[in-house]
């Protein structure tokens, strides 16, 4: 009996103790797993991307409904690059030391900038870098000739010394050229044009005349304007008389012949909002997207610059806007799809081909964003730049600045093409492109017939925002290595920092815009990180050349 009890008594303490055992076993178990979760949650974890949707699923998307492709992810907050502090603090530094700039007597007078212009080697004639832009189709090869400069003697000769004097050189000669330049007016493109338009338009108060009036050469629009708003109203509403395609460039693009003798250049939807660059895609072989046309517009305006020509996205009747009012040469691209819907390919080098047809879904609407055309050769001349720190556009070759921290030194700054305006202008796009995430900015475009003093006309953005998951630090790379900055760009991007970029953009694109979510959250997440990266890239640069060393006042504002 007592036998007995004792080994009930034992077996009971055995079950208590097995039960005690994977009590807690499972208490560990279940506790960790939810520690998992919260890792999972905090803001410090490392953020997932959103699903990324690919090529040739996005095609398969319908274009209009595109916005329910979107997963509706949100990044976590990052982790600063630059504090908040640092940059009100480099403001203040910023806008202390302006009417303090370098004086050109920090230029040793033994030293002959001279030396480092290169032996200038050209196989056909004495043409610069920079060549007019003609109506022909351009491809991505070089078309004009580039001079070969024979940097490797210039390389060996630039020492520490030497790069101290071609900075001070360049404060100098920015300096003098504001000087030369201040009290230059503004011309605008209706004065230069107005013997050609009174021959075609007698009566020369068109809406046309009056918009092409607020072009300028320094903007190419003014955002306070009328002309402003009726242009946007017409790129949206105007009936559309001709649809052609546009024989420059590499992707498809189509003119639209709109009333009052308005043309806009229509790109239409090829991919989702957030589809994203495939990550074995070269920059060259990516897809334009409508959608980046239009936020880099409002983009280019939020930070001032006024450099973009205009558009808006519209919502086109892909039968009755474009197929019926298509030129022959275009139309013959027309066709019924499988699924009953009408498509179209068109000419180019780049997805004109029936696997990449654009199409009208559902029914036959399409999306697309309508830019102003603006007057172009022979009507006005354009110069178009080919850029210094422009990619190699081969999947083999690497551009030289992207080996040599030099490059600037040795090839731009002692480049007498920029000893002007232009360098600046280049730091301002180089920001503009950093921001939106553009890698192909092969050229830049300026309108030479209003002379030396003119803006680079921001044209041509249809690869950027292709990552949001993603910066690309490259773009920086001539403020990087130049390490020069507009006074004026800094204090408006500043001001930018301050009010909120993305939510700067979001209310523009909401106030402005018809077509909806033009940038999903993730996009607006990323313009905001990468405005703080550039005040680090800056940081950088004033740490290493003072305040005065790196920011520079060339009288445009
Ligand atoms: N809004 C505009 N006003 C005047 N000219 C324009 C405009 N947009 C484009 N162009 C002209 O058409 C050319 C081609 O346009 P865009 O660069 O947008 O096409 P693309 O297919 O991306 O070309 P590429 O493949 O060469 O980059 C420009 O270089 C410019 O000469
Ligand atoms: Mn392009």
């Amino acid at each position: 009996m007592r036998y007995l009890r004792l080994r009930l008594r034992s077996s009971i303490l055995l079950s208590i103790t097995i039960f005690v055992i994977v009590f807690i076993t499972l208490h560990v178990l279940i506790w960790s797993t939810n520690e998992f979760e919260l890792l999972e949650k905090t803001p410090e974890s490392v953020p997932k991307p959103p699903v990324a949707i690919s090529f040739l699923s996005a095609l398969d998307q319908p274009n209009i409904y595109d916005l329910k492709a979107s997963q509706s992810h949100t990044l976590n907050k990052h982790s600063s690059y630059i504090t908040s502090h640092r940059i009100h603090e480099l403001f203040q530094l910023v806008r202390t030391t302006r009417n303090n700039q370098l004086k050109s007597n920090s230029i040793n007078s033994t030293w002959n900038f001279g030396k480092f212009i290169p032996k200038k080697v050209s196989p056909h004639n004495n043409n610069t870098k920079t060549n007019v832009d003609t109506a022909d189709s351009v491809t991505m090869k070089e078309k004009n000739h580039k001079l070969q400069f024979n940097i490797t003697t210039t390389a060996k000769i630039m020492n520490e010394q030497d790069k101290i004097q071609l900075r001070h050189f360049i404060h100098y000669t920015l300096t003098k050229w504001k000087a030369d330049h201040e009290n230059d007016k503004y011309v605008n493109l209706a004065d230069i044009m107005h013997d050609g338009l009174a021959q075609d338009e007698p009566e020369l108060n068109t809406t046309w005349f009056k918009y092409i009036k607020t072009v300028t050469n320094s903007h190419v629009y003014n955002p306070n304007t009328p002309e402003f708003k009726h242009l946007l109203n017409h790129l949206q509403n105007g009936k559309i008389s001709e649809a052609s395609e546009m024989s420059q460039g590499t992707q498809i693009k189509v003119i639209l012949n709109l009333p009052n003798g308005f043309q806009g250049l229509l790109k239409p939807y090829r991919v989702p909002r957030n589809y994203q660059t495939q990550p074995d895609h070269f920059y060259f072989s990516d897809i334009e997207r409508h959608h980046a046309e239009i936020a880099a517009f409002h983009v280019d305006k939020i930070l001032g610059f006024n450099r973009v020509p205009p558009l808006i996205g519209r919502l086109l009747n892909i039968t009755s806007d474009l197929r019926d009012k298509a030129t022959e040469e275009l139309a013959k691209t027309f066709f019924i799809s499988p699924a009953n819907n009408t498509c179209f390919r068109g000419h180019c080098s780049y997805y004109c081909d029936t696997s990449h047809a654009i199409c009208g879904k559902p029914g036959d609407q399409l999306e697309g964003s309508v830019q102003v055309l603006l007057p172009r050769p022979p009507e006005v001349d354009w110069q178009k730049i080919s850029h210094p720190y422009r990619r190699s556009y081969s999947a083999t070759r690497t551009a030289q600045w992207e080996t040599n921290e030099n490059y600037c030194y040795e090839h731009v700054m002692i480049d007498e093409d920029y000893h002007n305006r232009l360098l600046l202008d280049m730091m301002d796009l180089a920001a503009f492109d950093f921001l939106i995430g553009n890698l192909d900015r092969h050229h830049m475009m300026r309108i030479s017939a209003f002379g030396i003093n003119t803006a680079l006309v921001h044209l041509d953005n249809g690869r950027s925002f292709g990552r949001y998951d993603a910066d690309d630090l490259s773009i920086l790379a001539p403020i990087r290595q130049c390490c020069f900055f507009r006074y004026s760009t800094f204090a408006r991007l500043y001001r930018v920092y301050n009010k909120g970029l993305s939510k700067l953009v979001s209310d523009s694109l909401n106030t402005t815009e018809l077509l909806q979510m033009i940038l999903v959250n993730e996009h607006l997440i990323a313009i905001d990180r990468r405005l703080e990266i550039l005040f680090s890239q800056i940081d950088i640069c004033i740490k290493t050349y003072t305040v005065q060393g790196v920011m520079i006042d060339d009288g445009i504002d």
